[in-house]
């Protein structure tokens, strides 16, 4: 089986509700979904949600490097040689993470298909079902306790609570929220860079004091900061993750060795696909760093690729593969089927995908 084409396309989800962080505010998913086509008329799907305040990536750079610089050197190549396809995509162009990620997901589905075996059973085969969060945007206290509580009553067991904007109103937000769910709901919190590390170690302090009991906090400081990440992991009891500065294997190295965070968020946007998120769970398996895979505001295509991966893999012990969920529409047939917050990952193989509704080629 060899890459005969690559074809990219656009889509724009709305979402059911705005998401926001500290780092950004959007009202839809913007997504570009590849198909990478075999000579045997097979499809390999995948997909780059441009998320620029994260990656760096903007729409027209994805489709500029898939376009003009990855996809052309893979036209041609034999699926069956895997190893040299994804050293390929790496060393095409520098940076340009989630380009790369559409590319490699596509190139694994197609190797799923070409070998009969489903994703998730390739890379391990741990289990086939995973619980996802659901995440809480920032907002006013009260707006995110109604979130909260519609989330609970719809079955979600583990909320991500977005903070990092002010101190203060953080405190409020999560000593609301634990009193509104209760104690048998998990509340991670995600301040996506929005905090000091001296600053983050005091709020985390005021948490654990007030007994709020908080399973992990992402992200506390700015991604470039792994001083800072380090001197918050060691200043606090709660488990500090590591997102934005885990970018790819060798940023996840330098914190292991660093022992910077008490866990990884693995993201396909982040490391350039499966290959490196691959590296990046053996390195956290090394040193004994339990792994949460994360998603972008993106299609179900990368929720089953992310999904697919974590199902496989023991050291990826939590999920935050919510995105799909918070869609108002999925135009992604097949892949993962959501129930509540579980992932069911399907027994197809590759990705189990067999068509996007309404996925139209640009040129
Ligand atoms: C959607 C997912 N639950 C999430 O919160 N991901 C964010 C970044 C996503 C974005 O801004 O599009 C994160 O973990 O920081
Ligand atoms: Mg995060």
């Amino acid at each position: 089986m060899r890459i005969r084409e690559i074809k990219i396309g656009k889509v724009s989800i709305p979402l059911k509700k705005p998401f926001k962080t500290a780092l950004r505010q959007v009202n839809s998913a913007e997504d570009i979904i590849i198909k990478v086509i075999a000579d045997t008329d097979e499809i390999g799907y995948g997909n780059a949600p441009p998320t620029a305040v994260i990656t760096g990536d903007s729409q027209d750079s994805v489709i500029a490097a898939i376009r003009d610089t990855i996809g052309p050197k893979l036209i041609g190549m034999d699926v069956d040689n895997i190893e040299t396809i994804m050293t390929t995509i790496d060393t095409a162009m520098l940076h340009n993470n989630s380009a790369k990620a559409a590319v490699d997901i596509a190139v694994y589905d197609l190797f799923g298909k070409l070998h009969n075996i489903p994703l998730y059973k390739l890379f391990g085969g741990y289990c086939n079902r995973l619980t996802t969060d659901l995440t809480i945007s920032v907002n006013a206290p009260d707006e995110m306790v109604r979130d909260s509580l519609e989330a609970v009553k719809d079955g979600f067991t583990e909320l991500k609570l977005k903070v990092g904007t002010d101190v203060v109103l953080d405190i409020q937000r999560v000593k609301a929220i634990r009193q509104a769910v209760g104690n048998d709901v998990k509340l991670r919190l995600d301040a996506n860079q929005g905090w000091k590390p001296k600053e983050a170690v005091r709020t985390i302090r005021r948490f654990e004091d007030m007994g709020l009991t908080i399973e992990l906090i992402e992200q506390p400081v700015k991604a470039y900061d792994f001083e800072g990440l380090k001197y918050v992991t060691d200043h606090v009891e709660t488990a500090i993750m590591a997102d934005e500065s885990a970018f790819g294997p060798y940023e996840v190295f330098q914190l292991l060795a660093m022992r910077a965070c008490d866990l990884i968020n693995i993201k396909l946007m982040k490391a350039g696909g499966l290959h490196n998120a691959i590296k990046i769970a053996n390195l956290a398996e090394t040193m004994g760093v339990e792994c949460m895979m994360g998603c972008m505001l993106e299609s179900k295509v990368g929720i089953t690729a992310a999904a697919s991966l974590s199902a496989g893999k023991r050291i990826v012990t939590k999920s935050d593969l919510d995105a799909a969920v918070l869609l108002a529409a999925d135009p992604v047939i097949g892949g993962v089927s959501f129930v509540k917050n579980e992932l069911l990952i399907p027994d197809a193989p590759g990705l189990g995908i067999t068509a996007i509704e309404g996925w139209q080629e640009i040129k």
